[in-house]
C-alpha cells in the first residue's frame, strides 16, 4: 500500500523509526555523534558533503528528504505509540543532540578566524564531544551484544536478526513477535535516553566549560582594554612627542634653508670672483700667447732672412775664391809654359847658330871637330834635359788640369748643396704652412672659446640678475663738512661690500628725547666714499662685455644734483671712456677670432620731455618749440621722433646725428695703422687706432658739452636739469663662423632727483623739477612693472608715459617684440652730506624699489 509524503510528515513527530531500523540507529546514534560532528564541521568549511548545504546529518531523517524505510502498518502504528508513549523521551532529548553537531560545528565555523583562546575552546568542545559520542569500535560491538542479550530468550527464532544485530520483518499475525519486538524496542529507547542523558551531562559540562571560557574571555577584555588605554596614552605622548619633533625639524629646515642660501650666495660670489679672475687670466693669456706667437713668427722671419743672407754670401766668397784660385792656377801654369817654351826656342836656337858655325867653320876647322861633336852631345843631352823638363812641365800641366777638374767638382758640390739648401728651404716652407695651419686651428679653439665665454658671461650675468642697483658715496669735497654717518660692514668681503646703515642725523621728539634713527640697505654692490672710478667700472664690465655679446645694455646714473653722477659718468676712468676703452681692445682682440665690428655713437639729451641732439646745433634747440626767433620768423628746431622697429628690436631716433668710431676712417687707417701681412695691426698701429679713437671720443663729449653750454647759459645748471643719453650701437660679424650679433649700449646721465617740495622752485624751475620727477617715477613704475609681470611681451609696461622710459624701452630689462631682452644698471649715487640726507634716503628708498625687482632671463637675439 502506497503512502503519501503527508502521511509520512504525520508520522515524524512521534520520533519512533520503523522497527526494523531502530536497532541500527541506537547502535549508530552514539558512534555517528562524533562522526556527524567532523562531518558538519567539514560542511561548514566545504560548504557542502552531498551537493546540499548545510544539510542535516545523515542519519536524521529531513523535512524535504523522505524517508526510505519501509512504513508500518496504521493499526501498528498505535501499538508502538501507545506501548512508547509513557516511555519516550521528551522530543528535545534526541534533537538536543542532533542540534548540537550542526551548532558544534556551526560554531567551529565561525570561530575559525577568531584568536587563540576561542579556538582553544572549541578544540575542548570537540574533545567533550567527542568524549560522549565517538566510542570505539569495540565499545560499540559491545553495545550490539548487549542489545542482543537484552532480546527475550525464545523470541530470537521468530526475530529475523541479522549477524549485525539488526531486525528484520516479522509477519501480520505474530502478535507476541511484535510484542518482543516492542520490548526490545523499548530496551532500545532506554538505551538511547541513557546515551541522550550521558550527552546532556557532557554538554552541561560542556557547557560549564564555556562559561569560564567566557569569564576568561571577559578578564581577558577587561586586560585588553586597561592595556588598550595605556597604549592610547603612550601614543598620545608619542603624538606629542611627534609634533615636538616636527616643529624642532621645521626650525632646523628653516636654519638649513638660511645656511643654505647663505652658502648658495657664498658660492655665486666666489664664482663670479673666480669667473673675473679666470677672464682675466684667460684675456692676458691670450695676449701674451698673442704676444709670443707674433714674437716667435717675426724671429723666425728675421733668422731666415739673417741665414738666407748669410748663405749667398758664403756662397759668393766661395766663388770668387774658386775662381781666383783657378785663374791664379791658370796664370801661372801659363806663365811656366812660356818661360819654359821661351828657355826652349833659344836653346834650339843657339844649338843651331853653333850647329851653323861649326859646319861652315868645319873645312876651316876639320882640327876642332871632335870638341864640336862633343859639344853637339853636350846640346843634345841638353835637349833632352830640356825635353824632360817639358815633359815634367806637362806633367805639371796634367796635374793643374787635374786641379781644375777638382775644382769644377768642387764647383759642383757646392752647386749639389744649394740643392740641399732649396729642399731645406722647402721643408722650411712646409713647417710655415704647417704653422699656419696650426694657427687656424689655434684660431677656430680660440673661436669655440669665446664661444663659450660668451654663455658664460650670460650665465653669469643671469644669475646676477637683469637689474642691478650699485650704490655709491663720493667722498667730502673741500670746504665741505658735516657728513653724515654711513657705514659699510661688509666693505672687507671678497667679493666686495653690499650693505649700508645710513643714520639719520639726530632728531627729537616733542618731549625732547633723542631720536637716533639707521637704516640698513643691500644691494649689489655698495661703494665707499674711498674707491674711484676704476674701482666701480669694474664691476661693470661684464655688462659692457655683454654689449659686444649682443645684448642691450642701459647704464643709468641716478642721484641728487652734486652727487657725482656726471663725475662717475664721464669723469677721468669714468662710465664712459672705461667702456669705449674696453670695447676697443675687445674688439681688437675680437679681430684675432675672425670677429669685425662697426661701432656707431649718438649723443642726446631729453629736456623738458623733449629729444635735443647732443652732437647736432644747438643754436635752434631753445627757440624751436613753437616760438618765433629774434627775426620774428618761427625756426623749428629739427625734431627727433623715437621709433621701435618690432622685427629686429632696434629704436632709431629721426634726425640724430650718428658718429661712426669703429672701424677707423680711411685716411686715420692709412695716416696712423698699418697692418701685416696676416692682417693684424702691430703695436703701433693700434696705439694710433686708440689714440684715434680717444680722440674721437674727446671730440665727441666736446661737442656735446658745448652744446649744452649753448643751449643754457649755466651749463651745469641744465646738464642737472636734463637727461643725457650716450648711445653706441654695435654690430659684429665673424665671417668664419657666420655668426652676428648686434647690441646697444646707453650710458644715461639722469636729471638730479631733487623732490619739488625741498628744492623749493619757482616758476620754469619748477616745470622742470615736475618733468623730471615725472620721468624718474615713470622709471620707477616701468621697472616695477616690468618685474611684477617677469618682463613678458604681453605685459602693460608704462614705456609711454615719459620719453626717457619710451627712448629706453628696449634696453631696460624687458624682452623687445622679438624676443631680445635687455640688462640694466642702476648707479645709485649720494651725497656725503648730512644736510643732504632726506634725498639720500629717496634715493635708497628708489634704489632699493629697483633692487627688489626680478627680471626675466636676458636673451640674445
Ligand atoms: N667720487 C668722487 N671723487 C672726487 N670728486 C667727486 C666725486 N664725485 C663727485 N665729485 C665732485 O663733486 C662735484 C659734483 O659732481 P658731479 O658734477 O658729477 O655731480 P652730479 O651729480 O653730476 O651733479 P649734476 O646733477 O648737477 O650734474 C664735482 O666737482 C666732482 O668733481
Amino acid at each position: 500500500m502506497e503512502r503519501s509524503s503527508s502521511q509520512l510528515e504525520n508520522m515524524r513527530p512521534s520520533g519512533i523509526k520503523p522497527p526494523s531500523r531502530l536497532p541500527a540507529m541506537a547502535s549508530t546514534v552514539a558512534a555517528r555523534t562524533l562522526a556527524e560532528a567532523s562531518q558538519s564541521s567539514l560542511n561548514a568549511r566545504n560548504g557542502t558533503s552531498d551537493g546540499s548545504i548545510m544539510g542535516p546529518p545523515s542519519g536524521i531523517p529531513s523535512k524535504h528528504k523522505p524517508s526510505g524505510l519501509p512504513e508500518p502498518p496504521t493499526k501498528r502504528k498505535t501499538l508502538i505509540e501507545r506501548a512508547a508513549e509513557p516511555l519516550h523521551p521528551p522530543r528535545s532529548h534526541l534533537p538536543a543532540v542532533n542540534r548540537l553537531q550542526p551548532s558544534s560545528g556551526h560554531a567551529r565555523t565561525k570561530s575559525q578566524p577568531t584568536s587563540g583562546p576561542r579556538k582553544a575552546s572549541n578544540i575542548s568542545l570537540a574533545s567533550a564531544v567527542a568524549k560522549s559520542g565517538a566510542r570505539p569500535a569495540s565499545q560499540q560491538n559491545a553495545i550490539a551484544a548487549q542489545k542482543r542479550e537484552q532480546v527475550p530468550s525464545g523470541l530470537e527464532d521468530d526475530l529475523d536478526v541479522d549477524s549485525s544485530g539488526v531486525m528484520g520483518k516479522r509477519k501480520a499475525w505474530d502478535t507476541n513477535g511484535r510484542l518482543h519486538d516492542m520490548e526490545a524496542m523499548y530496551i532500545e529507547l532506554r538505551t538511547q535516553f541513557a546515551s541522550a542523558a550521558e550527552t546532556k551531562n557532557t554538554m552541561e559540562e560542556t557547557l560549564s566549560a564555556y562559561k569560564m571560557q567566557i569569564e576568561d574571555l571577559k578578564q581577558a577584555n577587561r586586560e585588553l582594554s586597561s592595556e588598550n588605554k595605556n597604549l592610547s596614552s603612550d601614543l598620545d605622548r608619542a603624538k606629542n612627542d611627534l609634533h615636538a619633533t616636527a616643529i624642532d625639524m621645521r626650525q632646523a629646515k628653516r636654519d638649513h634653508e638660511r645656511d643654505l642660501l647663505d652658502m648658495e650666495c657664498k658660492t655665486e660670489r666666489s664664482i663670479s670672483d673666480i669667473q673675473r679672475q679666470h677672464e682675466k687670466d684667460v684675456s692676458r693669456l691670450e695676449r701674451e700667447r698673442e704676444k709670443a706667437g707674433d714674437a716667435h713668427e717675426r724671429e723666425i722671419e728675421r733668422l731666415k732672412k739673417d741665414w738666407q743672407q748669410q748663405r749667398d754670401v758664403e756662397v759668393d766668397t766661395m766663388r770668387k775664391r774658386q775662381i781666383e784660385e783657378m785663374s791664379q792656377m791658370q796664370s801661372n801654369h801659363d806663365s811656366t809654359l812660356a818661360t819654359l817654351q821661351l828657355e826652349l826656342d833659344t836653346s834650339r836656337r843657339s844649338d843651331e847658330g853653333r850647329a851653323a858655325e861649326s859646319a861652315t867653320q868645319a873645312e876651316a876647322l876639320r882640327h876642332t871637330i871632335s870638341s864640336l861633336q862633343s859639344q853637339l852631345e853636350i846640346a843634345n843631352s841638353t835637349m833632352v834635359s830640356l825635353r824632360s823638363q817639358n815633359s815634367a812641365a806637362e806633367s805639371r800641366n796634367a796635374a793643374l788640369e787635374q786641379d781644375k777638374a777638382a775644382l769644377i767638382s768642387k764647383t759642383h758640390f757646392l752647386e749639389g748643396n744649394q740643392e740641399a739648401q732649396s729642399l731645406e728651404f722647402t721643408t722650411m716652407s712646409d713647417q710655415l704652412r704647417h704653422a699656419v695651419e696650426a694657427k687656424e686651428a689655434t684660431l677656430e679653439t680660440l673661436r669655440r672659446e669665446e664661444m663659450l665665454r660668451r654663455k658664460l658671461n650670460a650665465t653669469i650675468l643671469e644669475l646676477k640678475g637683469n637689474i642691478r642697483v650699485f650704490v655709491r658715496t663720493r667722498p667730502l669735497l673741500d670746504g665741505e663738512a658735516d657728513p653724515s654717518r654711513v657705514e659699510y660692514p661688509d666693505s672687507d668681503a671678497l667679493e666686495g661690500g653690499r650693505e649700508l646703515v645710513v643714520h639719520a642725523p639726530t632728531s627729537f621728539s616733542v618731549t625732547g628725547k633723542e631720536r637716533n634713527e639707521k637704516h640698513n640697505y643691500a644691494f649689489d654692490r655698495v661703494f665707499g666714499p674711498g674707491l674711484d672710478n676704476l674701482a666701480v667700472f669694474e664691476d661693470c664690465r661684464d655688462l659692457i662685455q655683454s654689449v659686444i655679446d649682443g645684448y642691450n645694455v642701459s647704464i643709468l646714473s641716478y642721484g641728487q644734483t652734486g652727487s657725482g653722477k656726471t663725475f662717475g659718468m664721464s669723469g677721468v676712468n669714468g662710465v664712459i671712456p672705461s667702456s669705449i676703452n674696453i670695447l676697443l681692445s675687445e674688439i681688437r682682440r675680437l679681430k684675432t677670432k675672425g670677429w669685425e665690428y662697426a661701432v656707431e655713437a649718438s649723443f642726446v639729451e631729453v629736456y623738458n620731455e623733449t629729444l635735443n641732439d647732443l652732437l647736432g646745433d644747438a643754436k635752434t634747440w631753445d627757440e624751436g618749440d613753437g616760438d618765433t626767433n629774434t627775426n620774428g620768423k618761427n625756426k623749428r628746431k629739427e625734431k627727433h621722433e623715437i621709433h621701435h622697429d618690432a622685427m629686429n628690436g632696434k629704436t632709431t631716433v629721426t634726425n640724430l646725428t650718428s658718429t661712426q668710431l669703429w672701424p677707423p676712417q680711411e685716411k686715420i687707417v692709412s695716416q696712423e695703422t698699418s697692418t701685416d701681412s696676416a692682417g693684424n695691426e702691430d703695436d703701433d698701429s693700434a696705439v694710433a687706432a686708440s689714440a684715434y679713437m680717444q680722440r674721437t671720443i674727446d671730440n665727441l663729449l666736446d661737442t656735446a658739452a658745448r652744446n649744452r653750454r649753448v643751449a643754457a647759459t649755466k651749463a651745469n645748471e641744465r646738464s642737472s636739469r636734463s637727461h643725457s643719453i650716450f648711445m653706441l650701437n654695435l654690430k659684429g660679424r665673424c665671417t668664419a663662423t657666420n655668426e652676428s650679433s648686434e647690441g646697444v649700449l646707453n650710458l644715461v646721465d639722469l636729471a638730479g632727483s631733487e623732490r619739488l617740495k625741498q628744492s623749493g622752485a619757482e616758476g620754469s624751475r619748477k616745470l622742470e623739477t615736475a618733468a623730471i620727477n615725472k620721468s624718474l617715477s615713470s622709471l620707477g613704475d616701468v621697472i616695477a612693472a616690468l618685474g611684477s609681470k617677469g618682463g613678458v611681451n604681453d605685459a602693460h609696461v608704462p614705456y609711454r608715459n615719459s620719453k626717457l622710459t619710451y627712448l629706453l624701452q628696449n634696453s631696460l630689462g624687458g624682452k623687445a617684440a622679438n624676443g631680445k631682452s635687455s640688462r640694466t644698471l642702476m648707479l645709485l649715487h649720494l651725497s656725503p652730506l648730512a644736510a643732504h640726507w632726506q634725498e639720500s634716503r629717496s634715493s635708497l628708498l628708489f634704489g632699493a624699489k629697483v633692487h627688489g625687482t626680478h627680471i626675466g632671463t636676458a636673451k640674445k637675439r
